[in-house]
């Protein structure tokens, strides 16, 4: 049964899997879903879905880099100050105009900056090294020194040549691809469509946001913390609501979900080994194929995922902090995965430890945290109460600490990895 779980295996005794090896097994069954295309403006921050190339040089016309005079080098190569060297000016050229006249021998023409250099001219010099005069009704330009060919001038396909692979499949839409698109003209854009995340809860304890508190009853907090992470991820969260307390019902939702057209399904709680943990039987009993059920990390030691078709289904923990963890660690990258991107998990950010760590741990932890750069080294420290059951220390993470299994603890300044929150390590 490939590297899925033993089905006879019960939930009491589960083999955990590494972080590293359940997300390259996640790496290894997520398809890009299929490709669309949208206008430019609803592209932005959407994922490419076939390569951009040039369909014309970058820039496509000889531009002036100054407002000035498009000259021959030639006729100011003895200009000096006692001798300076007079161009007529025959042309204007302001930006967007083509320019009717070659430049010639003693000829000039005035030109802007972005404004397309006449043939015959090899050079622009500066207006501040010019003067401008009117000479018995004709306009000259007198230049009191030599400049370089080629000064002032971009010439065409500097950039990029016709043909040019500029952005690749996959790449995320930010402001510099976004004006590269306008610049070669795509109004429409190849984007994978947003994968739609099913977001569901299980737990009798949960009160929707309306519902008066009452005593040993909670808000969902969950589905609203894994809806903001799926937007962030790119994806459209879909809150399907609550898993039924029974749990033939509970299968069949379950079972309709996995048909229905959501790309993948996320559900919170309920994977451990309580009576009423639902998710937990159900990734025992069902058709699926489940990848794994328990991973040697903390917190979300119980983060259980599994595969139905080609759809993922992940159960992760109740517990707020052991949820936001789970997400990131292995939904973040699948959702990512999905729209195109090439992902590397094994990327991380080296930092050195600003305060001591005291827990122990057999696992790995996973610690909210917040790095920093300082006198040219990067910081991470941890933020807040390091509890799985913990809310508030959430709001202040940007990252979470990879603390490797430790009997003693590390103390402030060892190195640790960090892994950012904001999939600034994802291409
Ligand atoms: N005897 C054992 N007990 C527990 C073990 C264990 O190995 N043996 N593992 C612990 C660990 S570690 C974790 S993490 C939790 C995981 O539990 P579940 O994922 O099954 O989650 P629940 O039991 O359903 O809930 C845990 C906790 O989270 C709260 N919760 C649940 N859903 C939400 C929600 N949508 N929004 C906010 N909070 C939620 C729930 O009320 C519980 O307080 O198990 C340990 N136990
Ligand atoms: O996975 Mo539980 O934290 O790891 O509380």
């Amino acid at each position: 049964m490939d590297a899925a779980i033993d089905r006879n295996m019960n939930k009491y005794h589960r083999k955990a899997m590494t972080v590293e090896a359940a997300r390259e097994l996640l790496q290894s069954r997520v398809r890009p879903v299929e490709p669309t295309e949208v206008e430019l403006a609803e592209a932005i921050g959407r994922r490419l879905a076939a390569p951009i190339r040039t369909v014309e040089p970058i820039p496509h016309f000889r531009r002036s880099g100054m407002d000035g005079y498009a000259i021959r080098t030639a006729d100011i190569a003895h200009a000096s100050a006692a001798l300076p060297i007079e161009l007529e000016i025959i042309e204007h050229i302001p930006c967007g105009k083509e320019p009717l006249y070659s430049i010639t021998e003693g000829k000039a023409a005035r030109i802007m900056t972005g404004g397309m250099v006449p043939d015959g001219a090899d050079a622009v010099i500066m207006q501040e090294m010019t003067e401008a005069v009117e000479h018995n009704g004709r306009s000259i330009v007198r230049i009191q020194k030599k400049i370089a060919p080629g000064l002032n001038i971009t010439p065409i396909g500097e950039e990029a040549g016709e043909g040019t692979l500029v952005i690749e499949a996959g790449e995320k839409l930010g402001a510099g691809h976004t004006a590269i698109l306008a610049a070669l003209g795509y109004n429409r854009v190849p984007v994978y469509r947003k994968p739609k995340v099913a977001v569901l809860s299980t737990g009798t304890e949960l009160l929707r946001l309306t519902d008066p508190l009452q005593m040993g009853k909670i808000r969902n907090s969950n589905a609203y913390m894994l809806m903001a992470q799926i937007i962030a991820a790119g994806a459209q969260p879909l809150l399907v609501g609550q898993i039924p307390d029974d749990y033939p019902k509970a299968e069949r939702m379950l079972y309709d979900l996995l048909a229905s057209d959501a790309d993948l399904i996320v559900t919170s709680g309920g994977v451990s080994v309580g009576d009423y943990d639902s998710m937990a039987d159900f990734f025992l009993r069902w058709e699926g194929t489940t990848l794994f059920n328990k991973i040697a990390m903390r917190p979300g030691s119980p983060t259980t995922a599994g595969a139905w078709k080609d759809k993922l289904l992940f159960g992760l923990s109740g517990n707020p902090s052991a949820c936001f963890v789970g997400f990131e660690l292995f939904v973040r990258p699948v959702i990512q995965q999905l729209q195109g991107a090439v992902v590397d998990t094994a990327k991380t950010v080296t930092c050195l430890l600003a305060a001591d760590y005291e827990k122990v741990n057999a696992y790995t932890r996973y610690v909210r945290g917040q790095w920093y750069s300082s006198g040219g080294n990067h910081y991470a420290k941890p933020v807040g109460r390091d509890k799985s059951s913990t809310i508030l220390s959430l709001k202040d993470a940007n990252c979470l600490i990879v603390i490797p299994p430790t009997k003693t603890g590390i103390v402030s300044g060892e190195i640790v990895q960090i892994i950012p929150l904001d999939g600034a390590l994802i291409v």
